[in-house]
């Protein structure tokens, strides 16, 4: 104790027991002195009074106590020691505070979902987690030296191979101290962790690091998820077009790089949708599933298959060694859907029709061997389907021939370059006119005439058959008004219906109104339209063809033979004559087995009640065999081209016109 405080405890006469009370303020006040007797040193007036002796003199601020009273001293003291007391609370306040910081601190860190480590700007660890710990599978002592040397190598063990991210981010943040630094760590335990590391300011300066790290798997797995979602077909579980574009660039570069070659096949199921429309889309469905199945056991484990659409399947054939080996798998494919395909109970058959293109020969982008592919695919399908074929550049010079006649065809309606001819439609015995048929006609300017075969589907792919079709509508109904007058009551005028116009809501409503429009009689006009037209959707089509059948408008099948159509499904639907294609008709002295499906054709349909009409007939053997197997309308050149409706009012005026047909 100072000798002063000594002397003050024994002047004030403060007992024994009340002086461990004063003991703290005495230790301060102890404290204190020693710092005013250093001050008085460099008193005001510049004088060393500080001689040390037993009792030297005691200087508060300057002045010397042997100056002052006792009593002055004491007061002196005592504003000194009540300045002493606040300061010491407020102290305990400040300390209170920051264990309050601090403990809410340490809960923090405990209570976060993410491993966390403070650091100082010495790199030294001022604070960490346990989940930190857990992450690299070490104890709360090797943190401490964890993000450096040895023991960052043992830390880095914990992440999967080849995974130096951690040490990338110590070394960028080494680097820019002041910058944020972010990366993703995958650990062996295949959890995947999002690591922050972020600078610590204090007044502008850095004094120090955190580093945080947050389990992301689950967010990982769900984006693992989605992205799986997004690149694959929910039904079959097959890549998908988005991830077959993705991979086969892929497979393109690296064929590039090796010289390999590729090969792209582009299978289209035959009639899928038939099976779609007869059996409903859930067994459609099954048999999708099913062919994909087939589809990925004929193939080899570096091939990729995509399903490209509806019915649509692409394979790439990668390290293609020969053509050989393309037609072999091409030809395992078509084998391998051949077989039955057993469904709920049902045995089903189905064929795919196949179009090839091959890298480098065909070109060298996904997009452009995809759409070679797809050319030959409906190359494959006009050759009877169940086939495969090969790109080749005459394909796409034909494309391109109907991209031209497509922007053609945009100004042919205005400037009036399509024209109707009618073929007549005559009974086998008497060759008298029952009918005829309106077939289109386009001029071009140049007077090139470009036959209906050739730009009919052009128009259907663009939408232009629609104009197109209104306006064959109009012209034969107008033409079949001119020859109401003098055709017998039985004569029709058959129109051909294109399938985007059999497929309009109000296709009905507008044939009525035109019909109205020149008050020709519904009996007058016959519809053509093809089984395929049916085939899209059976159960709509009868109610088409029922609702026009009512208005008393004639309906024929088109092309008959040609489609999927059994004649087992005719009965169900409301049509009034049926026309044999002339494929048909040609083989009937050819082939046994035509000549026989005529004969069976002919026959079921009288049995329906059905009429029968041969198209195509050129000759007079032929139109006498279709008279002995009783068909009962022929048409062809055998009586007649396609001609000018003026030619056929002439031919009209000299048939005969009994009404007994
Ligand atoms: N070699 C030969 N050919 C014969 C004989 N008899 C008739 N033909 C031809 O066979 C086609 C019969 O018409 P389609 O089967 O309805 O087949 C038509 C039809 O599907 C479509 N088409 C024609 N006009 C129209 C139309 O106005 N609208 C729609 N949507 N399609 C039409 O174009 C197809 C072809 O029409 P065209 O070239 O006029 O060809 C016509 C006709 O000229 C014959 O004895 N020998």
């Amino acid at each position: 104790m100072h000798p002063y405080l000594k002397k003050l405890v024994q002047s004030f006469n403060i007992s024994p027991s009340d002086q461990p009370k004063l003991e703290p303020l005495l230790e301060q006040v102890s404290a204190y002195l020693a710092q005013i007797e250093f001050i008085s040193r460099n008193s005001r007036d510049g004088a060393t009074r500080s001689e040390r002796s037993d009792t030297p003199p005691l200087y508060l601020d300057g002045l010397a106590t042997d100056d002052h009273s006792p009593e002055e001293l004491v007061r002196l003291l005592q504003e000194q020691s009540q300045q002493y007391e606040r300061q010491i609370t407020q102290l305990a306040a400040v300390k209170l505070g920051l264990e309050d910081s601090l403990s809410l601190l340490n809960t923090t860190l405990d209570a976060t979902n993410d491993g966390l480590v403070v650091f100082d700007k010495h790199h030294k660890v001022v604070a960490h987690n346990k989940l930190l710990t857990d992450f690299f599978g070490i104890t709360s002592e090797e943190v401490e030296h964890s993000f450096v040397g040895r023991k960052l190598k043992e830390m880095l063990k914990a992440t999967v191979y080849n995974d130096d991210t951690l040490l990338e981010l110590i070394r960028f943040t080494n680097q820019n101290p002041a910058e944020k630094a972010q990366g993703l760590l995958h650990f062996k335990n295949g959890t995947y962790v999002e690591c922050v590391s972020k600078p610590r300011f204090l007044d502008h300066r850095i004094v120090g690091r955190v580093w945080s790290l947050r389990d992301i798997t689950d967010l990982k797995q769900s984006e693992e998820q989605a992205r799986h979602q997004a690149y694959h077909d929910n039904l079959t579980g097959l890549p998908n077009r988005a991830l077959l574009q993705e991979q086969m660039q892929r497979a393109l570069k690296s064929a590039h790089h090796h010289e390999h070659r590729l090969a792209i096949l582009f299978m289209d199921l035959d009639g899928f949708k038939y099976v779609n429309d007869s059996l409903g889309h859930d067994f459609g469905d099954l048999m999708l599933c099913h062919a994909a199945m087939r589809l990925k056991d004929c193939i080899r484990e570096i091939d990729l298959l995509a399903r490209y659409g509806g019915d649509e399947f692409i394979v790439v054939m990668d390290e293609v060694t020969s053509v050989k080996q393309v037609t072999e798998l091409a030809d395992r494919i078509i084998k391998e859907l051949e077989r039955p395909f057993f469904i709920r109970g049902e045995s089903l058959y189905m064929t795919t029709s196949i179009g090839i293109s091959l890298y480098p020969n065909d070109g060298d982008s996904a997009e452009g061997l995809i759409r070679d592919a797809d050319m030959a695919m409906y190359h494959a399908k006009a050759k009877g389907r169940n086939n495969y074929q090969f790109f080749a550049q005459e394909l796409a010079v034909l494309s391109s021939y109907r991209l031209s006649l497509r922007n053609k065809l945009k100004t042919a309606i205005e400037e009036e370059q399509f024209s109707l001819v009618y073929q007549p439609k005559v009974t086998t015995k008497e060759n008298r006119i029952v009918g005829v048929e309106a077939l289109i006609r386009w001029k071009l300017p140049d007077g090139q005439v470009i036959p209906p075969d050739e730009f009919i589907s052009a128009a259907e792919d663009n939408g232009l058959i629609l104009p197109i079709s209104d306006w064959v509508f109009e012209e034969a109904i107008k033409q079949a008004k001119a020859w109401s007058d003098v055709a017998p009551s039985y004569f029709t005028v058959a129109v051909n219906m294109s399938a985007r116009q059999f497929q309009q809501p109000d296709l009905v409503e507008n044939l009525m109104a035109l019909l109205h429009k020149y008050e020709l009689p519904t009996r007058f006009i016959e519809l053509e339209i093809t089984e395929s037209m049916v085939m899209e959707d059976v159960e709509s089509a009868i109610r088409i063809l029922a609702r026009l059948r009512k208005l008393g408008i004639r309906i024929a099948i088109d092309d008959f033979g040609t489609g999927y159509s059994s004649l087992g499904y005719l009965k169900s639907l409301p049509i009034d004559c049926l026309k044999i294609d002339k494929r048909f008709v040609d083989e009937l002295f050819k082939s046994k087995a035509d000549r026989a499906l005529v004969s069976t054709i002919i026959y079921l349909s009288h049995v329906m009640g059905v009429q029968v009409v041969a198209e195509g007939v050129e000759t007079e053997e032929a139109l006498k065999l279709l008279d002995d197997m009783t068909c009962d309308l022929i048409q062809g050149y055998y009586f007649s081209k396609p001609v000018a409706p003026d030619d056929i009012t002439v031919m009209l005026a000299n048939n005969d016109t009994s009404e007994d047909s």
